[in-house]
């Protein structure tokens, strides 16, 4: 597919590195901040630069607040069977609609570990869309990890809260571990390396067994010893999981105030 790619900042470069590693698609992007684009990638720093070229798929990765300014000026660079792809938040199906008209719209919320093919992706296409353009897509998304198909439009911004979100959360939870590790007296490098090894070991662990996180995190805790005690003040009066709910309803509605 001849693919024109809309933005390339942290979330379309992270997307483009995988799909630049494999042949199967012909990358330009426009964007004129793009720097260090991988081999065989296009650049255009504006829609004049195309040349009246056309695309199989128009994806969308410049923030929400810019859509509407910037995709008019692109709306004409799809073919008429081409499809468009949205991975900015909130920005919804209809708001796309009244910018670029009744096209194939698919929404796919990704998430920044794209970058190293292990993203996990939410997808949801509109009814105009072909089986063989979700087929299409699906495969361009899972090069970047996991991809779930999702059977209504709200269900992309209740996953933006969850993962396309996740990360932020994770490097948050992360760096409060690590200034935890560091006031045990561990230097930043040894804080580190503990910290990203044990939430490794511990993401597969759980990956490759049967048993539920309770039944996990049960069997690191011995009766009356260093876990039960460091778990007492994680889980006192449940504010951790309070505290994620809030989160993640937080996250949701600003997806919905963004659409
Ligand atoms: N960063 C993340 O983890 C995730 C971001 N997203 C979505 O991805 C989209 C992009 O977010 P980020 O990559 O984080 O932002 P970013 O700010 O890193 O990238 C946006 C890019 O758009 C470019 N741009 C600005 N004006 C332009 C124009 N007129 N024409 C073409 N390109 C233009 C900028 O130069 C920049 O490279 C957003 O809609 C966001 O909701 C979705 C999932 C995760
Ligand atoms: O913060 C944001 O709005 C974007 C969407 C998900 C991750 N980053």
């Amino acid at each position: 597919m001849n693919i024109l790619l809309i933005g390339c900042g942290k979330m379309g470069g992270a997307m483009l590195r995988q799909w630049a590693s494999n042949d199967n698609n012909h990358f330009t992007v426009a964007d004129p901040a793009a720097r260090d684009l991988p081999k065989g990638v296009k650049h255009v720093s504006k829609m004049a630069e195309l040349n009246a070229a056309e695309f199989d798929v128009m994806l969308i990765a410049i923030k929400p607040q810019m859509i509407a300014d910037v995709l008019p000026d692109y709306a004409f660079s799809l073919k008429p069977d081409g499809c468009i792809v949205s991975i900015a938040a909130g920005c919804g199906i209809d708001t796309i609609v009244g910018i670029a008209g009744e096209k194939a719209i698919i929404r796919v919320m990704p998430n920044l570990a794209a970058m190293v093919g292990l993203g996990v992706s939410g997808l949801y296409a509109n009814n105009k869309c072909t089986e063989q353009q979700k087929a299409d897509v699906t495969v361009l998304i899972a090069e970047t990890g996991t991809c779930i198909q999702l059977s209504s439009e709200d269900e992309i911004d209740r996953l933006t809260a969850i993962s396309g979100s996740g990360p932020g959360y994770i490097f948050e939870v992360m760096r409060s571990y690590m200034a935890a590790a560091k006031s045990m007296g561990f230097d930043d490098e040894t804080a580190r390396t503990l910290v990203m090894d044990t939430i490794a070991g511990t993401v597969e662990t759980a990956r490759q067994s049967p048993d539920t996180l309770e039944e996990l995190r049960n069997s690191v805790t011995s009766k009356n010893g260093t876990t039960q005690a460091g778990l007492e003040e994680l889980m006192r009066d449940h504010k951790l999981e309070a505290l994620f709910r809030n989160t993640v309803q937080a996250a949701y509605s600003r997806a919905i105030e963004l659409k």
